[in-house]
């Protein structure tokens, strides 16, 4: 029997590095899903895969997750093309306008808490935050709510009896309750989008393992730790890819001091590699499982309680399906 693994956002960055480990772990035992928004990034993905494991089982599928109606083609597909799903790597992800406090910064560097703004981006940046079609806020759609709803719609395929799948979440130590409102979910009235969604994905979890733990279903996060992709390269716009790679040595040093400075996506993607080995009975549900990276460059995986609890987890997980049905509704009213 082959192991099914679907993973958003697989065309780029922390979820491609994380496609072609796990091909170099295992490549006849797999079959790949790499669900994409951008099909050209994708199938250039999937060639490069093919390149390194021409014998690897590796599918496209169009998928954007800022939007309902293809969340909801999205699964279809994936219930005509397999019967069962054994991981489901919710990554894909936005952090879109950042905005850089460069004074903040500069007062973070000479403050005690220098190792936690590098760890967290803590009090340095704001983002500015967009309105989908569908009139949801577009870092909460893509970052949360569409991987809400694609699991809502494959749970037939997640849940089975007998057999375990996991549901894994690349969330963020940017992550903070004092971002996330529950009267707000979707961020209409802040500046940090991205740590309110990333907080709601990890109560979101908490939530699932609630429901769906007695269905064979287990769903835990993770953070890469700052790894140089296209998401962190757009913080400094005004920095081309080149100046990046000539600060690569600072970047190193810092990593002395802070061994969240995983910096490659390979690195990054090492939680993501190490819950694929787990048993999922086995995990905490209210811990976040960090990439780490020792400042002699080894990898390794390290569990972190979250400052989360299961009524405001509940509670969000309430007003999630209350918006899947107005949604809904308001789709099939579209339709008729
Ligand atoms: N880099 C870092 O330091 C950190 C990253 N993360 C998280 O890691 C995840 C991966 O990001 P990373 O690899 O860094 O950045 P990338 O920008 O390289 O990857 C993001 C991926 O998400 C996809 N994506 C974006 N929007 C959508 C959408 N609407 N529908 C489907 N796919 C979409 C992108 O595809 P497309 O080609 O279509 O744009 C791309 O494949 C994100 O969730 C991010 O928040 C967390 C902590 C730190
Ligand atoms: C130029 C030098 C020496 C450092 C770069 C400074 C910042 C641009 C950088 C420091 C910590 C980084 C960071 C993120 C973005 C870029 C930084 C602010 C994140 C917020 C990116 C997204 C995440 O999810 C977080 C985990 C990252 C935390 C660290």
């Amino acid at each position: 029997m082959t192991t099914v693994v679907l993973v958003t956002g697989a065309n780029s960055g922390i979820g491609l590095a994380l496609c072609e480990r796990l091909l170099s772990q295992d490549v006849d035992g797999l079959q790949l899903c790499l669900a994409c928004r951008n099909m050209r990034r994708a199938q250039a993905a999937r060639c490069a895969l093919l390149t390194s494991f021409p014998t690897a089982q590796v599918a496209l599928l169009q998928l954007d997750t800022s939007s309902v109606s293809s969340v909801i083609s999205a699964a279809r597909e994936v219930k005509v093309r397999y019967n069962r799903l054994d991981y489901l790597y919710l990554n894909a992800g936005i952090m879109p306008n950042p905005q850089f406090d460069v004074k903040a910064f500069f007062k973070g560097l000479f403050s005690s808490n220098v190792i936690t703004m590098f760890a967290t981006g803590e009090g340095i940046l704001t983002q500015k935050d967009d309105v989908t079609s569908e009139g949801l806020r577009e870092v909460f759609a893509t970052n949360l709510f569409g991987h809400f709803l694609l699991i809502r719609e494959l749970e037939p395929l997640l849940c089975h009896e007998a057999l375990t799948s996991q549901v894994i979440w690349t969330s963020s130590s940017n992550a903070h309750r004092s971002a996330f409102n529950l009267e707000d979910i979707q961020h209409f009235r802040g500046n940090q989008p991205y740590s309110s969604s990333k907080y709601a994905s990890d109560l979101l979890s908490l939530a699932l393992n609630t429901r769906y733990n007695k269905q064979g279903l287990y769903s835990s996060v993770i953070c890469p730790g700052f790894v140089m992709t296209s998401l962190t390269y757009s913080v400094l716009p005004a920095f081309p890819a080149l100046l990046w790679t000539l600060l690569m040595p600072l970047l190193w040093f810092i990593r002395f001091f802070t061994n969240t400075f995983t910096l490659t996506p390979y690195n990054g993607a090492e939680a993501l590699m190490w819950l694929f080995g787990q048993s999922p009975e086995s995990l905490d549900p209210k811990v976040k499982y960090h990439s780490l990276t020792s400042g002699l460059g080894n990898n390794y995986t390290q569990a972190r309680k979250m400052d989360i609890d299961l009524e405001t987890s509940e509670a969000l997980y309430a007003k999630l399906l209350q918006l899947e049905s107005d949604l809904k509704m308001k789709l099939e009213e579209k339709q008729i």
